[in-house]
This record gives C-alpha cells, sequence and structure tokens, in this order.
C-alpha cells in the first residue's frame, strides 16, 4: 500500500481545517483528491510529506509505504521524502535554485539516495530528463531554470520528484499555471509515468475534467471532510452532492472538450459528455 491515511484532522491555530479524513492509494493506483479552493487538499498533501507550516497541528495516523508519518520527528519524516514519496507543486520555479543547472539538481537526490560517485548521479541526471520526455536531455541538463520554458521546467520537476524512484507520486495542482496545449501534455506524461513506473499518484485539483483524464478514483473534500469517495465515472456519471454537481457542471463548461486536452484510453472512453 503506497498511501493510508486514517482519521487525519488538522488544526491551525486551534482552527480545525481538515476533519477526520480516511483515505488510500493502492501501489500504482490513481487517486483524485478534489475540492474547491480552502477544502483542505493542500495541506492534507504537506500532512503527508510531514511538512505543515507552523501552528498546523496533525493527529491520526498517516503511512506512507508502511511507515508512519504523524508524531514522527522532522529528521525521520525527512528521510522518507523523495525516497518513497516525491511531490511536484503548481509552480515548477517552487522546486528549483535559479542559480544551479537542472542537470545539477535532479543529480543531487540521486547522490544523496543512491551514493553513487558525481559522474554516474549525472547521467542518472540526463536518463532522468529523458525519462520525463525533455528534447535533447544531454544539452537541456545543462540549462538553468530561466532558460527553459514553464512547461519543459514543470516535466523537469517531475524528474526530480521521481529521482529517489518513490512508490508515491503526489502533484498538487501541476497543470495549473501552464496554458491548455501544454496542461494536456503534461497530463499525458503522468498518465504514462505512473504506469511505466507503477508508482501510485495522489493527483490534487479542482477541475473534474482534469481529474477524469489522470485518475481512477477520487475523494472530494469539502470544508476539510470527506463528502464523495468513489470511482471517478460514478462521480462524474451520479454525483451525489451539491458539491459534485457544481464541479461536473464547471468541467462542462470550460474544459471538458477543450481543443488539445487528451482523453485517456478505455476507462473513461474518451471525450463524451456526462450523462
Ligand atoms: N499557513 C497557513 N496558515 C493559516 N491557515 C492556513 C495555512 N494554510 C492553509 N490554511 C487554511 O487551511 C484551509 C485549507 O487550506 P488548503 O491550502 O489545504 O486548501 P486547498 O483545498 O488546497 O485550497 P487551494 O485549492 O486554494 O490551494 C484554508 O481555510 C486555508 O485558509
Amino acid at each position: 500500500m503506497s498511501l493510508e491515511v486514517n482519521d487525519l484532522r488538522i488544526t491551525i491555530d486551534g482552527r480545525v481545517v481538515v476533519d477526520g479524513i480516511s483515505f488510500r492509494v493502492e501501489d500504482g493506483e490513481r487517486v483524485g483528491l478534489i475540492g474547491e479552493s480552502g477544502s483542505g487538499k493542500s495541506l492534507t498533501a504537506l500532512a503527508v510529506l510531514g511538512l505543515l507550516p507552523d501552528g498546523a497541528v496533525a493527529t491520526g495516523s498517516i503511512h506512507v509505504d508502511g511507515d508512519e508519518v504523524v508524531g514522527t520527528s522532522d529528521r525521520d519524516v525527512a528521510r522518507l521524502r523523495g525516497r518513497r514519496v516525491g511531490i511536484v507543486f503548481q509552480e515548477p520555479r517552487s522546486s528549483f535554485n535559479p542559480i544551479r543547472s537542472l542537470g545539477r539538481q535532479l543529480a543531487d537526490p540521486v547522490r544523496r539516495f543512491e551514493g553513487v560517485s558525481r559522474a554516474e548521479a549525472a547521467a542518472r541526471a540526463v536518463e532522468l530528463a529523458r525519462l520525463v520526455r525533455l528534447p535533447d536531455p544531454e544539452v537541456l541538463v545543462k540549462r538553468y531554470p530561466h532558460q527553459v520554458s514553464g512547461g519543459q521546467l514543470q516535466r523537469a520537476a517531475i524528474g526530480l520528484a521521481l529521482a529517489g524512484r518513490p512508490q508515491l507520486l503526489i502533484a498538487d495542482e501541476p497543470t495549473t499555471a501552464l496554458d491548455v496545449t501544454i496542461q494536456a501534455e503534461i497530463l499525458d506524461l503522468f498518465d504514462r509515468l505512473v504506469s511505466e513506473l507503477g508508482t501510485g499518484l495522489l493527483f490534487i485539483t479542482h477541475d473534474l475534467a482534469v481529474l477524469r483524464r489522470i485518475a481512477d478514483r477520487a475523494v472530494v473534500l469539502q470544508n476539510g471532510s470527506i463528502v464523495e469517495d468513489g470511482s471517478v465515472d460514478d462521480l462524474v456519471h451520479r454525483p451525489r452532492t451539491e458539491l459534485v454537481r457544481r464541479l461536473v457542471e464547471s468541467a462542462r463548461a470550460t474544459s471538458w472538450s477543450a481543443p488539445g486536452s487528451l482523453p485517456r484510453d478505455g476507462v473513461h472512453g474518451g471525450e463524451e459528455e456526462p450523462r
């Protein structure tokens, strides 16, 4: 099991922002965490990584690949990050130091996790760049963050998250800052990578159209509580709450049939409108 969250409760300065949620991500499974702004999605992701902001307190339990995160020392949780769980944020620039080349930054976690030589780590950085389908990986790793496009930098950030060969990948709105055609390419990349590597995926979004292309199952958060949990198909075709009906409507009105969007083969049956 990649991730098991049980009765997770997060309070910030005494205010409950996540209220006793439980869900799981099996090995290789793609699960969406969806909800409106402020529903607690990002804090849930940060809790999994042991990166809650000052003043936030988590109770309950979070097992990452079998190891407990809640109540564990910062040093022990830091060991899980990167190696057991990788994260991709909305803004790829937040994952990189602007004054170091992409190759060096991709090589850092490889050296840390695998204890290989500098040359081996540099070679693996090129491999990671190739894995995330960056064009001309040998050339690209020599570039600095400002010398590549936003879409290329997000690909590199995904490479960085995968550098420690984690069991679980968390993506927090990873396409929101990108334009529509690039969004579709990045979703396609997540799709291929998690299939190829067998990594579990927890994909955070407020957009059901995005979720429908990437996840099999979704957990719906509202004001810090889970209000629906089931297959994405069920959510789309048989919404049980007003919130999910609204998410379906807004997906239909915006990106549901946007040009350049990539349907997933099979399960969700392509571009058809929800019934
Ligand atoms: N550092 C912080 N200090 C105080 N309150 C916070 C902090 N971070 C988040 N919150 C509050 O916790 C609640 C949940 O926030 P969270 O960022 O998890 O929501 P979200 O669903 O990810 O929203 P968004 O889609 O806008 O990112 C919100 O009410 C938010 O204002």
